[in-house]
């Protein structure tokens, strides 16, 4: 046995003295289940779902390792002087309470990711182990103190890089880069805008900073939670995992969609139409529109009850209604503005009993102000409002309209958007459902989040942009974006502004360029797009080089040239995707499956497809895995091991920023990037 043979046994069996502790923490908590916990049952409950979720948390499956580094503290000159930790995904403790394992969001964990050569923050030796199913195979040091670092050169980071890509997204937690790790670990308070070039690691950023915050403010952010914003319901389901094999399972993830969810959507807006109602000024126009119905008062109020008679003139209403208005445009909602003008009204008539000797109750107040008299007064000079209906009338009614967007909205706009005559049962479009969050938002508070992580956040309209900002109204922001991937008519063309519309305009926007996904040559290909691309970003450099990773053909038929690639690629390990014109989706489909091989549709529900159609989802065992057809506008976010690209010119003539949409397309391969084109390919990646 080599010396390094005994220093691995010797980690080995660290490893499984952890195993054995990790099952004796879960063994205690299951214990603790049994047992019979005193006290109400209220509190009874909640110990009982704290528990569960523990051991949830302690669940180990064998197939990750418990641990994936060591930091070996020099002797003197930190806390940890001369002590040894091992880093992994959860603390796991002794049955003395000491630490065998370290979480790696705990502090002393941050010299894992940050230390180097030049500034070893006491670390004498970091130690990174590779694994294979969760068995220790191999380890990798460096001897900070000693001026010796791997840095992007280290040889388990390459092999991490470089793994063939199946399933759902994994984890990073062993491999995060220092300048992610400082975006990861910015501080709860802190909004962050990161731009990032594709594949630079935004998501796997975010995520991992989702997971940081809730153990570092597990307090503040178990009352008001986390909430993760992405795309399209394909991305979700591709980093759903993610959270919870970093221990972290309460996370809402949602689509923009999902999140102002008020109205069925059933129907699509022309780009005009969507241009408009996605424009911020639909916020200006839809205050203007509520509060239009407000009436100042012009007659005295009377209440009558038992024998007496109250009354309050029209100057004395006035006064109280114009105040209200004032806290409305201070931003009070609607609705608390109204019931704050009945409780007024009620409060001085209670002044007026008072004054002639009597003495009522706040009772008595809560009678006069959901009276009969107060209702029909209040509906004529603060009418109630419902989003929906308001949004109805809004777009319904061509007069109402205009006189809303009198000075906002050009005529020729307010034609874009109007229906031809009122409708009893709308068709709402996605636009419409955020113009609805909008409205609500005028009327009620929106529950706010601690904390609200935005993947791809270029996309989001100036409306959409404001239905994030009212749920993080004191909360703080990660807003991850790529301005050349953006593919909204109406999405984002610079950051100041998105972040303005966030309500987050002091954030700070910070670059990364390292790319971890493709091989050089699949970067470099598709920064050729950049200049005509004109978003102004940095380009991506990759850490490394892949000779033969890129081909391009022009072929007579590109579908048959696909289907005999694909034939080849899923008998290498790794996933597969065939990405077309959305146009194309079904036709290409249908051409592999007529050959034999199994596909899933990214754009179907899973039911719907052969197989399970999560993106780079491994096929039945035994099987060849199936190959995602994916149609170029749900590709965002997304990887593969092989990407095969479908006639370029088609996805560009698509839509109006097809060039962008190329961009994303392009970058989506992990090993090898084939683009098959029949069709001249577009000028810009000449
Ligand atoms: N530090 C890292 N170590 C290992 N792998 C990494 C690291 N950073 C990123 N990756 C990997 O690189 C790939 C791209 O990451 P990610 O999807 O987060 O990038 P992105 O910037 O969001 O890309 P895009 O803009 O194209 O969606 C993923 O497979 C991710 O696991």
């Amino acid at each position: 046995m080599t010396s390094l043979d005994v220093e691995l046994a010797h980690e080995a069996a660290h490893l499984t003295t952890s195993r054995a502790a990790l099952a004796a923490m879960r063994t205690r908590t299951e214990e603790l289940t049994r047992s019979d916990v005193a006290g109400d049952p209220f509190s009874a409950e909640m110990l009982a779902r704290a528990l569960a979720r523990r051991l949830e948390q302690l669940l180990d499956d064998g197939t990750t390792p418990l641990f994936f580094g060591r930091l070996d503290f020099a002797a003197a000159g930190t806390p940890y002087a001369g002590e040894t930790f091992h880093v992994g995904r959860r603390h796991v403790t002794d049955a003395a309470g000491d630490p065998l394992v370290v979480d790696w969001r705990a502090p002393v964990s941050t010299a894992f990711y940050q230390a180097s050569a030049l500034a070893p923050q006491g670390v004498r030796r970091r130690r990174r182990f590779g694994f294979a199913g969760g068995r220790l195979t191999s380890f990798e040091d460096e001897h900070l103190g000693s001026g010796e670092e791997a840095g992007l050169g280290s040889r388990l980071l390459t092999e991490e890089i470089e793994r063939p890509r199946v399933g759902p997204m994994r984890d990073i937690v062993a491999t995060i880069q220092p300048d992610q790790d400082a975006l990861v670990r910015a501080d709860l308070d802190t909004s962050l805008c990161i731009q990032g070039a594709p594949g630079t690691g935004k998501t796997a950023v975010g995520l991992h900073r989702a997971a940081y915050l809730l153990y570092a403010y597990r307090e503040r952010l178990s009352r008001t939670g986390v909430l993760v914003v992405g795309p399209n319901v394909a991305f979700l389901r591709y980093i759903a995992e993610v959270l919870p094999a970093l221990g972290e399972v309460d996370v809402l993830q949602r689509t923009i969609t999902q999140l102002v969810d008020r109205v069925p959507v059933r129907a699509v807006d022309t780009p005009q139409a969507l241009a408009v109602k996605g424009d911020a000024r639909m916020a200006a126009v839809l205050a203007a529109s509520l509060t239009s119905a407000l009436r100042a008062p012009s007659e005295p109020l009377v209440y009558t009850e038992t024998g007496a008679r109250l009354r309050l003139g029209p100057s004395e209403l006035g006064e109280i209604t114009a105040e209200a208005r004032a806290s409305y445009a201070a931003g009070t909602p609607y609705s608390t503005a109204r019931d704050r003008v009945a409780h007024r009204v009620a409060e001085r008539f209670r002044r007026q009993v008072e004054r002639r000797g009597g003495s009522p109750s706040d009772a008595w107040v809560t009678r006069v102000v959901r009276s009969r008299t107060m209702r029909t007064w209040l509906d004529a000079v603060w009418p109630p409002a419902d989003p929906v209906a308001l949004v109805a009338r809004v777009l319904g009614d061509a007069d109402l309209l205009a006189r809303a967007a009198d000075g906002i909205l050009t005529p020729a706009e307010q034609d874009v958007i109007v229906w031809p005559e009122p409708r009893r049962r709308p068709r709402w479009t996605e636009a419409d459902a955020v113009l609805i969050d909008e409205a609500a938002g005028l009327l009620e508070r929106t529950p706010g989040f601690g904390h609200v992580i935005v993947d791809e956040a270029q996309d989001l309209s100036p409306m959409q942009a404001r239905a994030i900002a009212r749920r993080s109204p004191y909360g703080s922001l990660t807003v991850l974006g790529d301005l050349a991937q953006g593919t909204a008519a109406s999405g984002a063309r610079d950051w100041p502004s998105l972040l303005t519309h966030l309500d987050k305009p002091a954030t700070v926007v910070t670059p990364l360029t390292t790319g971890y996904r493709m091989p050089a040559e699949i970067v470099e290909f598709a920064n050729r797009l950049l200049p005509a691309l004109a978003a102004g970003v940095a380009p991506a450099r990759s850490v490394r080089r892949a000779p033969g990773a890129l081909s391009v053909e022009q072929v007579r038929n590109p579908v048959t040239a696909a289907v005999a690639l694909v034939r080849a690629a899923v008998a290498e390990p790794g996933s597969v995707a065939l990405i077309c014109a959305d146009a194309t989706t079904a036709r290409i489909f249908r051409a592999l499956t007529t050959a034999g091989l199994a596909a899933v549709r990214a754009d179907q529900p899973p039911e719907e497809s052969p197989a399970d159609a999560t993106p780079g989802t491994a096929g039945s065992v035994g099987a060849a895995p199936p190959v995602t057809v994916l149609p170029a506008t749900l590709a965002k976010g997304l990887e593969f091991d092989t990407v095969v690209v479908l006639e370029p010119a088609a996805i560009v003539a698509a839509e109006p920023r097809g060039l962008n949409r190329l961009y994303v397309v392009l970058t989506r391969a992990v090993s090898r990037l084939v683009v098959l084109h029949a069709q001249s390919l577009p000028a810009a990646l000449c």
